[in-house]
């Protein structure tokens, strides 16, 4: 594949675990999987009936007046709505009661019951509605981390970011455009820790972001009932078509120990890696000791080490880009 180009993610029918262990999830491509078992959620899940079945629990959602979420320049702010409140105006256009103007968009990323030191279970914060759903179980039991309640207004952009776990993405209500990077073309996507500063995908400003224009978009438009399987470290963006709730599931891919136990929302570096982050940074200041010529020398240096025995390892993509 050429860099820039666009790929539409693979549509597989009724998969199994079995094939998802054996013959999806080694390739380390995401994949759109419809068909599977999801339980009553399909048939039961409106708005009407989330409102009545969730009650008037309280939430923490982001309202933002402009449907692209921007976390540069903080365009959304954190709110707190009854659930069943928040769920009626993120199903409607427009608001009579409001934070910031009558079209204002809303988005839920559930949290634990202390979001500090609890993951999001959806068992556990919403057992009235998680009983509708059948989460599917592809992976071991050991290696669940988390599943995460995430409910949108029509239009909503989420940045392109990415997730340090595996991740099952199940669609249950409205349709969700998400566009994915492979891990591959970091070098494109200008990232401020786990997220990217390209903002706007579709007409990106080439003058601050030249690189943007390299990397490859994996599309798709999932439907209500399509789980969308994300590896670790894909980058994804995700515009809501519709009023949309999903449930996406984290999955340790790695050895448990591998992840940073103050982590609840499975975004954070795995141990090693941090360290290796951290290490670099000191790296740099040292560096930063010397004379610029010197620095460039040494700087030179150490990325031919970087390149001899991390990339030149075959370790950048297991299959096609
Ligand atoms: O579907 C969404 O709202 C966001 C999905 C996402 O970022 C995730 O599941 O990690
Ligand atoms: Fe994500």
């Amino acid at each position: 594949m050429a860099a820039g180009d666009r790929t539409q993610v693979r549509l597989h029918n009724g998969v199994t675990k079995e094939v998802f262990v054996n013959e999806i999830r080694p390739l380390r491509r995401p994949a759109v999987l419809r068909g599977v078992d999801l339980g009553p959620c399909l048939s039961r899940w409106d708005a009407e009936y989330l409102r009545a079945a969730g009650g008037t629990r309280p939430v923490r959602v982001h309202a933002s007046p402009s449907p692209r979420m921007d976390f540069i320049h903080k365009n959304f702010a954190y709110k707190t709505l009854p659930f069943d409140e928040f769920i009626q105006r993120t199903a409607e256009e427009k608001h009579s009661k409001f934070f910031f103007c009558e079209n204002e968009k809303y988005y839920l990323r559930a949290l634990g019951n202390d979001p500090r030191k609890d993951v999001a279970d959806i068992r556990k914060q919403f057992p009235e509605l998680a009983k509708d759903v059948i989460l599917p179980e592809f992976y071991e039991e050991e290696q669940f981390f988390s599943s995460v309640f995430r409910i949108s207004s029509p239009g909503i952009q989420l940045w392109t970011h990415y997730d340090v776990m595996d991740n099952m993405l199940i669609q249950v209500v409205g349709r969700k455009r998400v566009v994915l990077f492979s891990p591959s073309d970091v070098p494109f996507l200008y990232l401020n820790g786990d997220k990217s500063e390209v903002l706007d995908i579709d007409s990106p400003d080439l003058k601050t972001f030249p690189e943007f224009s390299k990397a490859t978009w994996h599309e798709c438009v999932l439907e209500a009932g399509d789980v969308l399987f994300i590896p670790a470290l894909w980058f994804h963006n995700v515009t809501s078509l519709e009023f949309g709730v999903a449930v996406n599931v984290f999955w340790r891919h790695l050895p448990l120990d591998a992840y940073d136990r103050t982590d609840t929302y499975g975004n954070k570096d795995p141990v090693a890696a941090a360290r290796a982050m951290q290490v670099l940074e000191r790296a740099l200041k040292s560096l930063a000791e010397l004379p610029p010529d010197y620095q460039r020398f040494y700087g030179q240096r150490m990325i031919l080490t970087v390149q001899r025995k991390v990339l030149g390892r075959n370790c950048s993509e297991p299959a096609g880009k």
